[in-house]
């Protein structure tokens, strides 16, 4: 068994935390690069992450850094900044890593300006690194308590992708392996857009009927945009897909639907987006994910109506019935 002992977590938000003290509590030792130099001091001198992850105490073992160089060394990299920003700190990043560095990503989105998912923009930036996707359903807050969370861990390397599992792996922490590495992160950048919407009918109080019927019929177009891109279906009915769809539209935890709610409760767009801190991806991966599918033909009229009403300035109530108003057709 190979077991990487020494972890760099790059991004010291929510998720970075949440996954840098999980592999603290597996006995790794986890340095946690975060951008902001309070994050860092809040960590290193009370253990707690009182910006993106706060009220959680941290296990005491885990250091924080604001020098990427730090990251030298490692024997595996966490990439959890969020999906707009990979590509800028895999580049100040790459000066400091081997090229047999394996990379986990956990970022679950869509590069706004290239269409591009995040094993292709790392794939650009640093070819020769073995990349290994880390995604399911998993709210950070409850993996950083030690609550059970079960996620896929996708790679073309299997042997790589077995080390991180064994690496990661605890009673709490349960890895299941697949080499599909494109269903991995479209269940999990599609999800976040299908959570915005969830968010939206909750907020318009358009009840349990209609919710479950986004989740399956939002399911549908993860499935056709995944195949699209080469994925495979089982996959995207795994933890990565299906697993992490009803966690993120079932809970007022994930800002995705957060930010649905808020839309469908009446707040403006910019309102909601206005000084805030925390990422919803969904928010960044809508406009892309919808231009997409109208260039390629894949059909996704729930990703077109969040896109509408995120950026094209759509009345929530006009698009939703919109939605309802389209011809019957199949089901399949
Ligand atoms: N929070 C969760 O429960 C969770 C779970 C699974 C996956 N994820 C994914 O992890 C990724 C990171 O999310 P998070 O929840 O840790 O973030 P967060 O919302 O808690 O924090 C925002 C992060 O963005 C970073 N940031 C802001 N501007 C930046 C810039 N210009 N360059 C680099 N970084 C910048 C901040 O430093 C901070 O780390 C996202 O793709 C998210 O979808 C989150
Ligand atoms: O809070 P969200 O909507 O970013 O969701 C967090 C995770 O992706 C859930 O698996």
């Amino acid at each position: 068994m190979t077991i990487y002992h020494k972890i760099t977590v790059i991004g010291g938000g929510a998720w970075g935390t949440a996954l840098a003290s999980m592999a603290t509590r597996a006995g790794r030792e986890v340095t946690l690069w975060a951008r902001e130099d309070d994050v860092v001091t809040s960590i290193n001198e009370t253990h707690e992450n009182k910006d993106f992850l706060p009220g959680i105490t941290l296990p005491e073992g885990l250091k924080a850094t604001s020098k990427l160089a730090d990251a030298e060394g490692s024997d595996v990299i966490l990439m959890v900044v969020p999906a707009q920003f990979v590509r800028a700190v895999a580049q100040d990043l790459k000066s400091f890593l081997k090229e047999s560095t394996p990379i986990i990503l956990c970022a679950k989105g869509i590069e706004q300006s290239t269409g591009k998912m995040m094993n292709e923009v790392m794939s650009e930036v640093l070819p020769k690194s073995p990349l290994v996707v880390l995604s399911g359903p998993t709210f950070a807050h409850e993996v950083a308590k030690g609550l059970p969370a079960a996620v896929t861990i996708a790679s073309r390397y299997q042997q790589i992708a077995q080390n991180v599992a064994d690496t990661l792996g605890q009673t709490t922490f349960r890895p299941y392996l697949s080499r599909d590495v494109v269903g991995a992160e479209v269940g999990g950048a599609v999800k976040n857009v299908l959570a915005v919407a969830c968010g939206i009918v909750a907020g318009l109080e358009l009840g349990e009927n209609a919710r479950a019927a986004l989740i399956t019929r939002g399911m549908a177009e993860m499935v056709r945009f995944g195949e699209a891109r080469g994925a495979k279906r089982e996959t995207m009915m795994g933890l990565c897909g299906l697993g992490d769809l009803i966690l993120t539209c079932s809970s007022t935890q994930s800002r995705n639907m957060s930010l649905g709610m808020a839309l469908g409760q009446g707040k403006s767009v910019e309102q909601i987006m206005m000084g805030r801190k925390s990422v919803a991806e969904g928010y960044h991966t809508a406009s892309i994910l919808a231009d997409i599918a109208e260039q390629e033909s894949i059909d996704m009229p729930i990703a077109a109506a969040v896109h509408k009403i995120l950026h094209q300035g759509g009345d929530v109530a006009k698009v939703v019935e919109d939605l309802m108003r389209r011809p019957y057709v199949s089901e399949l």
